[in-house]
C-alpha cells in the first residue's frame, strides 16, 4: 500500500468532480489484470495480506487460462500527490474489460460506462491488433486516452521505440508515453496521478430523474442477479422502487453499493457513480446490459441509448454421451444462461447422436468455455459437434432458410447461399507479410489494405468469410509467424458464396452431425482428409465399414475400415483372472466413450476431432 492510500471513503453521492471513471484496455496478455492488481494494492483497498494474483477473475477458469472474462468495477480512493486530507481524495472508479475478441462486445460497454481509458501495451511487443480494435472503440466513446507502456522491467522491453510507435498512432509526445510495471509497481502512483489529472470528471444532472446505465449484469447464487450501473443523471436510494426502461418491470431496491472490491452497501448512487443493485431479481435476462434503470415513482422522459445487443457468431450441437444427462444438460444450461446473456440454446435431435442442443456462442473461445464449465460445474459429459456459422440459404422455390445445422442444408436446387464475412486486421512484422497474405488467400480472403505501422510493423486488412477463420486460422496465423502476429476481426455482413454441403457416410448411411458446409472447390479435398481421417480415428469393428463423402447423391471420396474381431484377452497368455478382468474393464471404458452410429462405434473425439481442421488433435 502507498502512504498515500486513504482510508475512508465518502459513502455515497460523492461530487462528481471528485469522479474518475475509467477502463485499462489492451491487447490479450499486455498485463491489464496484473495492473488492476497493483493499483488495487497500492490504493490500499486490497490488503497485502489478502492480495492473490488476478484478484478481480473470479471465475476459476479465468483465473487458470489467464484470461477476463466477465467484466468488473472496482472503486479506490486516491488523493493526489501534493494534497492532504480527505477533501483531495478522489474516488477512481475502474472497470476492467476482457481481451480477446470474442468478447468485443464486453469491451464495448465497459467503455461506454467511462470517461477516459488507459491503453495499455506491452513495452517487449508493442502494438496488437487488438490494442488498435480497443483504442478504436475508445475513440468511438469519446474517451480521454492515456498512453501507458508496462513491463519495463523486462529485458527485453524496448520503450524508446514503442513510446514513438504508440505517440504516432494517437498523435501527442513520446514523451508523455507513461512507463510502468505492473509486476514491480514502478510508476503505477503516477499513473494513478494522471488519471486524476486527464481524464474527465463525470458530469450529469443531479436533480433530473434517476437514470443508470446498466454496463454488467452478473448472476450470484447466493445474491441473485447483481446489476453493474453507472449513474447518469439523478440518484438511486436503497429501498425504491426502480423501473427497467425497455421492460417497464419494476423491483424494489434490495441492496446498492460499490465494489471497493468486495461489495460494499451504501445510501445511495448519484450522478457519475459506478456500483451494483441487487433486487432479489433471479435471471440476467430481466436485468438487461444496455437497459436504463429509472425511478418507478419519478420515471425519466428517454432511455439512454442501449448497445448493439451480442449475436451469436457460431453454433454447436452439444450432446450427452449418456442420453440419460438430457434433462440434467436442459438444466444446466438454462442455469449458465442465467449469467451469460450471449449464450443461446434450443433442443435438436441428431440421428446419430439423439437429443442435445444447438447452442450458439460469440466464438469458438464462449464455445470451449461453455463446454468446459458444463463439464467442471455441472458433471456432464459432453459431445460437441463441429462448429458451424450461420447460412442463409435460398432455394429455387424462393424460400430463404436460416442454416445453423449443416444436416438442415436444404436438399434440392438451390438458388443462392449466403455466408457471414468478418473485417479482419492482422499486425504481423513485416517478414511474415508473404506468409500471412498466402494464408488468408487459402481461406478466401480478400485484401483490402496494407498500412506499415512503425518501423518493421505491417497491418494487413482482409475480408474474410467467418466459416474459414473458426476453426484453426489463428493456430495457423500463430505458427507460421512464429507468434508474432495478431488479429482482431468484426462482423462485416454477409456475401454471396458457392457453397455445397458435403455428407459423411458409414456403412451407406448419412451421418448427420459430421455434414459441413463448405466452398465447391475444397469439397473434393475436403472429402478426402475427413475420409482419411475418420479411417484413422474409428477402431476396427468386426465387420468392414466403408466411409464415404458425398454431395447430395455424388460420392466424392471413400475409404473404408478392415473387418477385425478385437480380441483383448489375445494378449493373456496363462490364466490370471484378475487381469482379464483389467483388461475387460478397460474395454468397457473405451466403450463408453463411443456412439453406436448404426452398427459402428465411433469414438467421441471424431465428432469433433475430425472437423475441427486441427490436424494435430485428429492424429
Ligand atoms: N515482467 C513483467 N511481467 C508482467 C507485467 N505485467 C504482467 N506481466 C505478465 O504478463 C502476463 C499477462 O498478464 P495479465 O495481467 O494476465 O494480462 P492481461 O492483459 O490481464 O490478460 P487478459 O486478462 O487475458 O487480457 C502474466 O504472465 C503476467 O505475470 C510486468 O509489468 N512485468
Amino acid at each position: 500500500m502507498s502512504p498515500r492510500a486513504v482510508h475512508a471513503l465518502e459513502p455515497a453521492a460523492t461530487d462528481p468532480a471528485r469522479i474518475r471513471n475509467f477502463c485499462i484496455i489492451a491487447h490479450i496478455d499486455h498485463g491489464k489484470s496484473t495492473l488492476a492488481d497493483r493499483m488495487l494494492q497500492i490504493t490500499g483497498v486490497v490488503s497485502d495480506r489478502d492480495m492473490r494474483a488476478q484478484y478481480l477473475d473470479r471465475m476459476d477458469i479465468e483465473r487458470e487460462r489467464g484470461i477476463t472474462i466477465k467484466s468488473q468495477a472496482v472503486r479506490m480512493p486516491w488523493s493526489l500527490g501534493s494534497a492532504q486530507g480527505a477533501a483531495e481524495t478522489y474516488a477512481l472508479n475502474m472497470i476492467d474489460t476482457p481481451g480477446h475478441v470474442d468478447f468485443t462486445y464486453e469491451v464495448s460497454r465497459s467503455l461506454a460506462a467511462c470517461e477516459g481509458a488507459i491503453l495499455l501495451v506491452d513495452a517487449a511487443q508493442g502494438i496488437e491488433a487488438q490494442t488498435l480494435a480497443n483504442l478504436y472503440l475508445a475513440l468511438e466513446n469519446d474517451l480521454a486516452i492515456i498512453p501507458v507502456l508496462n513491463k519495463i522491467d523486462l529485458p527485453a522491453a524496448e520503450p524508446d521505440k514503442y513510446a514513438r510507435e504508440l505517440a504516432s498512432l494517437i498523435g501527442g509526445d513520446p514523451d508523455d508515453v507513461l512507463r510502468v510495471s505492473g509486476k514491480t509497481g514502478m510508476g503505477v502512483e503516477e499513473l494513478l496521478d494522471t488519471v486524476v489529472r486527464t481524464i474527465p470528471a463525470p458530469t450529469g444532472d443531479p436533480a433530473a430523474p434517476a437514470r443508470a446505465m446498466i454496463f454488467d449484469s452478473v448472476y450470484d447464487s447466493y445474491r441473485g442477479v447483481v446489476t453493474y450501473v453507472r449513474m447518469i443523471d439523478g440518484k438511486l436510494s436503497p429501498r425504491e422502487r426502480i423501473q427497467m426502461m425497455s421492460t417497464r418491470a419494476t423491483h424494489e431496491l434490495l441492496e446498492i453499493g460499490v465494489s471497493a472490491p468486495e461489495p460494499a452497501p451504501t445510501k445511495g448512487l448519484g450522478v457519475g457513480e459506478v456500483g451494483y443493485l441487487i433486487t432479489g431479481v433471479k435471471d440476467v435476462r430481466q436485468s438487461k446490459v444496455g437497459d436504463t434503470v429509472t425511478n418507478a415513482a419519478k420515471p425519466a422522459a428517454d432511455a439512454l441509448p442501449g448497445y448493439t445487443e451480442p449475436k451469436p457468431m457460431v453454433f454447436s450441437g452439444l450432446y450427452p454421451i449418456d442420453g440419460g444427462d438430457y434433462p440434467d444438460l436442459r438444466e444446466a444450461l438454462d442455469k449458465l444462461k442465467l449469467s451469460d446473456a450471449a449464450l443461446v440454446y434450443e433442443p435438436e435431435t441428431s440421428v446419430a447422436l439423439g437429443f442435445g442442443f444447438r447452442c450458439g456462442f460469440l466464438g469458438l473461445l464462449h464455445l470451449e468455455i461453455v463446454t468446459e464449465r458444463l463439464r467442471r460445474e455441472f458433471d456432464i459429459d459432453l459431445i460437441t459437434t463441429a462448429p458451424s456459422v450461420v447460412y442463409q440459404v435460398t432455394t429455387e422455390d424462393k424460400k430463404t432458410v436460416t442454416v445453423t445445422n449443416p444436416s438442415e442444408f436444404p436438399a434440392g436446387k438451390i438458388a443462392s447461399v449466403h455466408e457471414p464475412v468478418v473485417r479482419a486486421s492482422i499486425l504481423t512484422p513485416k517478414d511474415y507479410v508473404g506468409t500471412v497474405m498466402d494464408l488468408c488467400q487459402g481461406r478466401r480472403g480478400s485484401m483490402q489494405k496494407m498500412e506499415y505501422l512503425g518501423e518493421d510493423r505491417v497491418e494487413l486488412h482482409y475480408t474474410i468469410p467467418l466459416g474459414e477463420i473458426v476453426f484453426d486460422f489463428f493456430d495457423q496465423l500463430k505458427s507460421r509467424t512464429q507468434g508474432y502476429a495478431s488479429l482482431d476481426y468484426e462482423p462485416a455482413g454477409e456475401q454471396e458464396a458457392d457453397l455445397v454441403k458435403v455428407d459423411i457416410l458409414l456403412q451407406g448411411e448419412q451421418v448427420d452431425a459430421f455434414s459441413a458446409i463448405v466452398h465447391k472447390d475444397k469439397a473434393y479435398a475436403y472429402g478426402v482428409l475427413m475420409t482419411g481421417r475418420l479411417r484413422e480415428l474409428i477402431p476396427r469393428q468386426q465387420f468392414e465399414v466403408p466411409i464415404q463423402a458425398a454431395i447430395g447423391a455424388r460420392i466424392i471420396a471413400r475409404e473404408s475400415i478392415r473387418a477385425m474381431r478385437k480380441d483383448v484377452l489375445a494378449k493373456c497368455y496363462g490364466g490370471d483372472i484378475t487381469r482379464k478382468r483389467k483388461l475387460l474393464e478397460k474395454q468397457k471404458e473405451g466403450k463408453k466413450r463411443m456412439k453406436m452410429v448404426g452398427r459402428v462405434e465411433v469414438p467421441q473425439e471424431a465428432f469433433i476431432a475430425a472437423l475441427s481442421g486441427d490436424t494435430e488433435k485428429a492424429k
